[in-house]
């Protein structure tokens, strides 16, 4: 089932009030051919020597000049490695165990506006109209990434609620994840809690520390119990589709443990309206406000 000329149809909203809904065959495989493309061509052409975690030899250093990497990215076309150095990029001494094509996790942030193809798909009319079907009175664009999850080393994505990272007040962060490849149980397709958006308030935060030195988890609620890992429903997505992904709504996806890859295009939306918190990790910049979608 796809999307109308005017938006989402009524039984997709019932459905969305899951806290996330999968539009299949939103986009072509040729749509999806195009971005894959582009996303090699910016990782065949990342020069490995200028990032700050091959810059710099002490731990430190490494570790302030990767905040800085990360927190100015907003504005920017970065890349980020694997974390999770016993199963991804890195051996035990820090050198880099594969291609380095092969060893990034993700590019962002702000694909949405610097790359002319991704720009075209984050702004088409079915993008405006299905995002206007949500509810949005003045949605803004941020935060757009490539997730890699390449073979047998794309690590898991952890549980967690979107509105951690992007807080408003009210909130108000959706996500738009575009599958370009087959997302399926073993390469590390999406799990969500359904209906968790109602039941599980927005617990904790992501922000920058004071004086913007690196980030910080931050407690708004204490003693919430998260569901149980069987309450994640998994959700394969074939190429071309778009799920919409409620702020509050809880999900996860695990290791790629096959050979195929698992790429994927996303980028959020908040209301304009709504109260952004000075303190979350992303942050407009004069250059580049948050991107008006309508
Ligand atoms: O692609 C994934 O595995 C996770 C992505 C995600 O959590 C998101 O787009 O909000
Ligand atoms: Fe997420």
């Amino acid at each position: 089932m796809t999307v109308t000329a005017t938006g989402l149809t009524p039984e997709q909203k019932r459905k969305a009030k899951d806290g996330y809904l999968v539009l299949r065959d939103f986009f072509t495989l040729e749509d999806a051919q195009t971005l894959r493309t582009r996303a090699r061509e910016l990782l065949e052409g990342f020069d490995l020597e200028s990032h700050p975690k091959t810059k710099f030899s002490t731990g430190e250093e490494v570790d302030h000049v990767g905040d800085d990497y990360f927190l100015n990215s907003g504005d920017k076309v970065r890349f980020f490695f694997e974390e999770t150095r016993a199963e991804g990029a890195f051996d035990n001494e820090g050198n880099l165990k594969v291609d380095k094509v092969c060893a990034i996790n993700k590019i962002g942030h702000a694909l949405h506006e610097l790359e002319p193809a991704f720009k075209e798909l984050s702004m088409r009319p079915r993008v405006k109209q299905v995002v206007e079907s949500m509810g949005f009175e003045d949605p803004r664009i941020l935060q757009s990434m490539v997730i890699f999850k390449q073979p047998e080393i794309g690590g898991r994505v952890p549980p967690h609620q979107d509105s951690t990272f992007l807080y408003t007040t009210p909130l108000s962060a959706m996500g738009l994840w575009f599958a370009l490849e087959d997302c399926t149980p073993t390469n590390g397709c999406m799990h969500f809690v359904p209906g968790s958006h109602k039941t599980v308030p927005v617990y904790k935060r992501f922000v920058r520390k004071p004086g913007n030195v690196g980030t910080t988890f931050i407690t708004l609620k204490d003693g919430i119990k998260e569901p149980p890992e069987d309450a994640y429903v998994c959700e394969p997505t074939p190429v071309g589709s778009l799920v919409l992904i409620h702020g509050s709504v809880l999900h996860k996806s695990s290791q790629n443990q096959s050979n195929k890859s698992r790429w994927i295009y996303t980028f959020h939306v908040i209301e304009g309206n709504a109260k952004y918190a000075p303190d979350n990790w992303l942050q407009p910049t004069p250059e580049m406000p948050f991107t008006k979608l309508l």
